[in-house]
């Protein structure tokens, strides 16, 4: 239950905390909000003295975090989070910042300056709303910050270092965490005590309420919003784009003064838009045009999302982003002469591929876009060639058939190809061409995630692992680069094993990693410290799951570990959509949430369940296998 209904509003939405603060995730949680946390690689090092006031440090600090993952999530992830919420707690005495202390020398520098005086703690805090359009991240930023004042006591020197020996203050603001043992120093606080501790809640939720609260035209320019509205004020409310969210958009004004580091413009204030790369339609620079009925765009975009996934899928198959590759300009006849087709069907395709941002146009001709070179191209180290030949030869038959597939709750193999396939992969694996094409898929999608999962946990305690189903050895491969003392035994099919060598990779010693065959279902599974299991459970109907766990757990020793790697829902299982919508092919499997998987391999004997969820395609699991004499 979500107790506060601006808080409600979120639910929709995936919404993500770019932090790692526990103390934050905790705030956010015991609130009912659901999010998924992927942390700032945002180095804290601003110059503060180019800073007038401390609170504007912590402010740019927070927003540079948020801005950080919304970019990486959207560009190496291509998960585009509808919001991002960044945050940055800093203790102030003397006009002087403290962020964390280094070293136990440092907290009680910090310690000590605080010592019987009052100090301001602010946080700031980024909301960040993206949106993706033509493939280009549009984000607007709104920002605050909140002031706390804290006293301490006069403290002994001994108490401080006690207290520094205790560990507490090393990854906490000022050095102190007046949530716990740190408290005890604290004579009196003043304003939010949550924003001491590191997210101030009470101003976020004034804040989304300004945000999505819909006013009349008549106090659009003069309502001030200090209070979180009451239940009865939020029946205005409206959902997801046609809130008043949208409306302040339009009503914001572009300034192009600041740019932030990568590049994009944002206004410095409260409520800001960053846009990259393109420009603001003319209506919405005129404040007129709020009384306008807003284009219902996220509904557009997917009445149109099967043109521009077939559009996608053609080229690829046409393999004109290969053609273009280390190319200057091309002209659309010339690419047309290379791929054998019309010159007017050809310009088309290569017209739209540019309006999706695939391709750039230019007088000169064509020519690929940053994101066509790395990810479009078959040879590229992360090319997504393999699955987008997949999704069009496989997946885009199989959904024609969507209707069918609801109304009878079944997979249309027999529709979508003439055949039934009695088992899951026995139709890839008919022929060659198919078992080819099947693999490059599986291969596309492991390379992008495998560093992600390789290094969700740390790995390094395990000698020997067995990826079973591990298909081409991509996450092997990335495996043994990330621990080099470990040995992978790739377990797979023979008709998978036969044709491995294509995918390995090239300048890379392969000796730690071996391929052996075998059916996972029926045939004695390798020994190994750690089991692995990625994209395998998800497509298994419960008894064959059945079958699979208990053998692992049977040949898991006490203290062994097993990793599965998969999409992991959310509890209420709407997000992350990629999940939610490949479960529409109707396999006997299912996609599940942290709970659910928690509650899986426990029942198999695996204890100290871990999740992580990555932010890439695949989040990761990992438990251990119960120790007997426990
Ligand atoms: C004063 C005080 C601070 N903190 C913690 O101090 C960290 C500040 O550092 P940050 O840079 O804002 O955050 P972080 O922990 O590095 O996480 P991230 O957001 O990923 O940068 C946050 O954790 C806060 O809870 C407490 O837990 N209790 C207190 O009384």
């Amino acid at each position: 239950m979500v107790l506060n209904p601006v808080l409600g509003k979120l639910v929709s939405k995936r919404v993500v905390l770019a932090s790692a603060s526990p103390r934050r995730q905790e705030i956010l949680t015991n609130v009912g909000l659901r999010f998924e946390v992927v942390p700032s690689w945002f180095k804290e090092t601003l110059e503060k003295s180019s800073f007038t006031a401390p609170y504007e440090y912590a402010v740019e600090t927070a927003k540079q975090k948020a801005l950080e993952v919304a970019n990486r999530m959207h560009i190496k992830h291509m998960r585009t989070p509808d919001i991002v919420i960044g945050a940055d707690t800093i203790v102030s005495v003397d006009k002087q910042i403290l962020e964390k202390p280094v070293d136990k020398q440092d907290a009680y520098r910090m310690l000590s300056r605080l010592n019987g005086k009052e100090h301001s703690v602010f946080t700031g805090v980024a909301i960040i709303h993206c949106h993706s359009k033509d493939n280009q991240l549009e984000m607007e930023v709104t920002d605050f910050y909140e002031e706390t004042k804290v006293k301490f006591s006069e403290l002994s020197e001994e108490l401080l270092w006690e207290y520094i020996h205790s560990g507490e203050p090393m990854d906490k603001a000022g050095g102190y965490g007046i949530q716990a043992l740190g408290g005890m120093l604290v004579e009196y606080v003043h304003g939010d005590f949550l924003n001491v501790v590191g997210f101030p809640l009470n101003h976020f939720c004034k804040k989304l309420a300004e945000l999505y609260y819909l006013p009349s035209k008549h106090n659009i320019q003069h309502k001030k919003y200090d209070s979180i509205p009451s239940v009865d004020t939020f029946e205005n409310l409206s959902d997801g784009e046609s809130s008043n969210f949208t409306e302040r958009k339009v009503a914001s004004k572009l300034d192009h003064s600041g740019m932030h580091s990568s590049g994009a413009a944002y206004t410095s204030e409260n409520t800001s838009a960053v846009r990259t790369g393109f420009t603001v339609p003319l209506e919405n620079q005129n404040a007129v045009s709020q009384s306008a009925p807003k284009l219902p765009s996220k509904i557009l975009e997917l009445m149109d999302g099967f043109r521009a996934s077939k559009a996608l899928f053609v080229a690829s198959k046409l393999k004109i982003f290969d053609h273009l590759k280390d190319k200057g300009p091309t002209k659309a006849v010339d690419i047309a002469n290379y791929v054998g087709a019309s010159v007017c069907g050809t310009e088309r395709l290569l017209d739209a591929c540019a309006s999706l941002g695939l391709l750039e146009k230019t007088p000169q001709g064509y020519s690929n876009t940053d994101s066509a070179n790395t990810y479009l191209t078959s040879d590229g180290k992360y090319s997504l060639h393999g699955y987008i030949i997949h999704s069009n030869d496989h997946l885009w038959p199989l959904f024609t058939n969507l209707e069918f597939a609801v109304k009878e709750g079944s997979r249309q193999n027999h529709r979508a190809f003439g055949k039934k396939a009695d088992d899951l992969f026995k139709d890839y694996y008919h022929r060659q061409e198919v078992k080819q094409r099947f693999m490059a898929a599986m291969h596309s999608i492991a390379r992008l995630t495998a560093r992600d999962v390789a290094t969700a946990f740390d790995l390094s305690q395990f000698k020997s692992a067995c990826d079973l189903g591990g298909c081409t050895g991509a996450l092997a491969y990335e495996l043994v680069q990330v621990y080099p003392n470990l040995k992978v035994t790739v377990f797979d099919l023979p008709e998978v094993i036969a044709n491995t060598s294509y995918f390995q990779p090239s300048g890379q010693h392969t000796a730690p990693v071996t391929f052996v065959s075998g059916d996972f279902f029926k045939d004695n599974l390798p020994e190994a410290d750690l089991y692995i299991l990625s994209r395998v459970l998800h497509d298994w109907p419960d008894e064959k799951i059945h079958v699979l766990l208990s053998k692992i757990s049977a040949v898991c020793k006490p203290g062994s570990a097993l990793l599965v790697a998969e999409t992991v829902l959310d509890e209420q299982k709407t997000h992350p959509s990629v999940a939610v919508l490949q479960s529409l092919s109707m396999t006997e499997g299912k996609q599940r949430s942290s709970s659910e998987y928690k509650q899986l391999l426990e029942k198999y004997g695996f204890t100290d369940v871990q999740i992580k969820i990555t932010g890439n395609l695949l989040d990761a699991v990992l438990c251990f296998k119960k120790n007997l004499s426990l």
